[in-house]
């Protein structure tokens, strides 16, 4: 008889994440590096900004000058010239004097503080009159205010977004050290799994986890590399899955994770050189007859082939082995949303069950509406905004609850 599964905890599964190594490193163009993973430290050659800079068009000058004045009472103060933008003002401004300046200017000598035009009748050429005070260090960004040539601007294991793209750039840097993005190689298997391009006969089923796992892989930052659809066959299985760890850093095989008679993934991958069994299935559902094995320092899994199961295991087991992988650090994780659950759900004790939920808002508030459905049934996925989780001890969830939706 086959080996059963020895089920185990989702959190034993994921304290096994830092066993792995991160892939190595390359540079790249800053142009190209959105979405990548720092590999290096980013600091800057200057201090941002290098000068005490104008956040308002009006006059550069020494806050104790306006200090009192009022729409009664203005300050009645000398204009000493225009500050140009882009290069150091040659003036300096002394107690009773302002410098017209843009937004964006250098603010002179002696200024501390820059009064908006609107607060202002300009009188003359020479004269204005101030009818607002301004306190030291108003309507200005201060040298160095933004991010500090002697602090680290952003550490390594940082994703790149738009905003981390927008600092590098500050910073001068051009090229940028990155993780390279791990390759993640994709088997589907099963007879009766027909490739998408083929009409399926009676009995058969056109390959779904091929896409769903690859568009996963892809959001998370890896290069999915898909390796076909292997017949329920032991030899064939073995020689897929050692083409896929020879060019790949993680490999999935999605269906045959079971214990069926056709179930050959458990069998492969205990026969393939340098490669352990670490998991055979896990207290979660849907995805209990999840395998995770290691061939040398790779991750390799054996995921569920109902279409919700992979994707859901992917989701909440696979994707921080990949993170790791990527080099993503810990700190960056993200928060899951807060909902209201819309009612009441019932869950089996012993195992972690999670729920698709639809989200939507009633009154103001984010309501989760579960989805329910069996786990070979794709559209679900497709309605589903999140998912729920409900713990191992818990019989259920009422009605109005406030649950944590992990966006899918
Ligand atoms: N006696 C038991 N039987 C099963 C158990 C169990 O605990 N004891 N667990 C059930 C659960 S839960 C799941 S999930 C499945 C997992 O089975 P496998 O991983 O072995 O997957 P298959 O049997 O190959 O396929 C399951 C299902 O998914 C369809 N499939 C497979 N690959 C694809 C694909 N690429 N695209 C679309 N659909 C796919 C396949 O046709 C099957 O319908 O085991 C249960 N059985
Ligand atoms: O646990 Mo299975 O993975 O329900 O679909």
């Amino acid at each position: 008889m086959k080996e059963f599964f020895n089920v185990e905890t989702i959190e034993a599964v994921l304290a096994q994440v830092a066993d792995f190594p991160v892939v190595d490193t390359e540079e790249i163009p800053l142009a190209e590096c959105l979405g990548r993973v720092l590999a290096e430290e980013i600091a800057s050659d200057v201090d941002i900004p290098d000068f005490n800079r104008s956040t308002m068009d009006g006059f550069a000058v020494r806050a104790s000058s306006t200090f009192g004045a009022s729409e009664a009472n203005p300050a009645y103060l000398a204009v000493k010239g225009q500050i140009s933008m882009g290069v150091r003002p040659d003036m300096t401004i002394g107690p009773g004097e302002v410098a017209r300046i843009a937004t964006g200017g250098m603010l002179p000598e002696g200024a501390d503080s820059v009064i908006m035009v609107e607060h202002t009748d300009i009188l003359d050429d020479t004269t204005i009159e101030a009818y607002r005070s301004v306190a030291p260090g108003q309507n200005t960004i201060e040298k160095g205010e933004d991010i500090l040539k002697s602090e680290p601007a952003l550490p390594r294991g940082r994703r790149i977004r738009p905003q981390e793209a927008g600092l590098i750039a500050a910073c001068g840097r051009t090229m940028v050290t990155v993780f390279r993005r791990p390759m993640v190689g994709i088997i589907s298997t099963g007879d009766e799994v027909v490739p998408v391009t083929q009409a399926p006969g009676q009995g058969q089923i056109r390959d779904i986890n091929s896409h769903s796992l690859s568009g996963q892989v892809l959001e998370a930052g890896g290069v999915p590399v898909t390796f076909g659809i292997v017949k329920d066959s032991r030899d064939d299985l073995m020689e897929r899955c050692q083409r896929a760890l020879q060019t790949t850093d993680m490999v999935l095989i999605s269906g045959g994770s079971s214990v069926g008679a056709r179930d050959f993934t458990v069998e492969v991958l205990d026969a393939l050189p340098d490669t352990g069994i670490l998991v055979h299935g896990i207290s979660i559902s849907p995805g209990k007859p999840t395998i995770l094995a290691r061939s040398g320092h790779k991750p390799f899994w054996g995921l569920p082939g109902h279409a919700v199961s992979a994707m859901v295991v992917f989701a909440v087991v696979v994707r921080p082995f990949l993170d790791r992988l990527c080099g993503l650090s810990q700190a960056t994780k993200k928060f899951p949303v807060q909902a209201v659950l819309n009612r009441n759900l019932a869950s089996a004790q012993g195992r972690v069950d999670y729920v698709r939920v639809r989200l939507f808002e009633s009154d103001g508030t984010v309501m989760a509406d579960p989805i329910l459905g069996k786990s070979g049934l794709i559209h679900t996925m497709v309605k589903a905004d999140g998912l729920i989780a409900i713990g191992m001890n818990t019989e259920g969830l009422y009605q109005g609850s406030v649950v944590e939706v992990i966006p899918l």
